[in-house]
């Protein structure tokens, strides 16, 4: 479980994150919402301890970071899977080559036992003959699945997806989102991912944190997301034509 304890952020004299508290469970799929500038990208890099908060505390199954020594936040560090926008793939490697990188950098494993472990991640992703292919040769959802190989090749505590769906048909979106869900309960991941697409919150948000200008707007369920009327999360939620038509028949079908 990861706690997140009053935590400010400011830039110069931009405050970005004001004092916000939630925590996020293990074995779900936590999402963050909220419009474009909300600081979305600042909290989810304070939670992968990317930048410091000014204030407040993040605490990892009861481990304090900031009170942590260096090597310390080195190996909470380790625990952590990182899915980032537009897959960040290594274009000079291969497949094979990008999900071992991680292992290759920060263990001591032998060549075949590598292997096995990225045969292993890569099947569990649906890769399975894309081993000697470059990125370029395969498609944007396969780029994804590489991308999830490859942050889950550590075998992480915490996984941390930013937009993992951009770019993606919406077919192919859904399918990357579940396979984020499916691992995220088998392998009991605490998974935090910042979103704009609400296919997403409606699949796979167990665990909704909307901010609205560096504030916690509301938290909840996908479930209940549908049904809250808080203004600020009802404008985001139904800003878009489909989700003005679902509502409207909701309103419909409870009158
Ligand atoms: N390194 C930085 N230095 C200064 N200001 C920053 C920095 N990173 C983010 N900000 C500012 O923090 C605010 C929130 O940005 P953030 O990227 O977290 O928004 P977001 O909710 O992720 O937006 P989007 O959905 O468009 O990605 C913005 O006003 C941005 O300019």
């Amino acid at each position: 479980m990861i706690e997140v304890n009053d935590i400010y952020k400011s830039f110069g004299n931009s405050e970005v994150l004001k004092g916000i508290t939630t925590n996020f469970e293990k074995g779900k799929t936590n999402l963050i919402i909220g419009q474009s500038g909300s600081g979305k990208t600042v909290f989810l890099k304070c939670l992968l301890g990317l930048f410091t908060p000014d204030k407040g505390t993040i605490s990892y199954d009861g481990k304090v970071y900031s009170k942590l020594s260096g090597d310390e936040q080195r190996d909470l560090r380790q625990e952590m899977g990182m899915v980032f926008q537009g897959s960040a793939l290594f274009d000079s490697m291969t497949v094979e080559g990008n999900v071992m990188f991680p292992l290759d950098m920060f263990t001591k494993q032998s060549k075949s036992e590598m292997k096995d472990r990225v045969d292993r991640v890569l099947k569990r992703v649906n890769l399975i003959d894309a081993h000697h292919k470059f990125p370029s040769e395969i498609s944007g959802g396969m780029q994804k699945r590489v991308a999830i190989a490859r942050a889950i090749v550590m075998n992480p505590k915490y996984l941390f997806c930013d937009e993992p769906n951009s770019g993606l048909d919406p077919k192919t979106a859904i399918m990357i989102d579940n396979l984020i869900m499916e691992i995220t309960e088998e392998y009991d991941i605490t998974t935090v991912i910042n979103t704009h697409d609400m296919n997403s919150v409606m699949e796979i948000g167990k665990k909704i944190l909307f901010l609205k200008n560096g504030h916690k707007e509301w938290e909840g369920t996908n479930r209940e997301i549908f049904k809250t009327d808080n203004e600020a999360v009802t404008d985001f939620v139904y800003s878009s034509e489909l989700f003005k038509k679902v509502r409207q028949m909701y309103v419909e079908e409870r009158n």
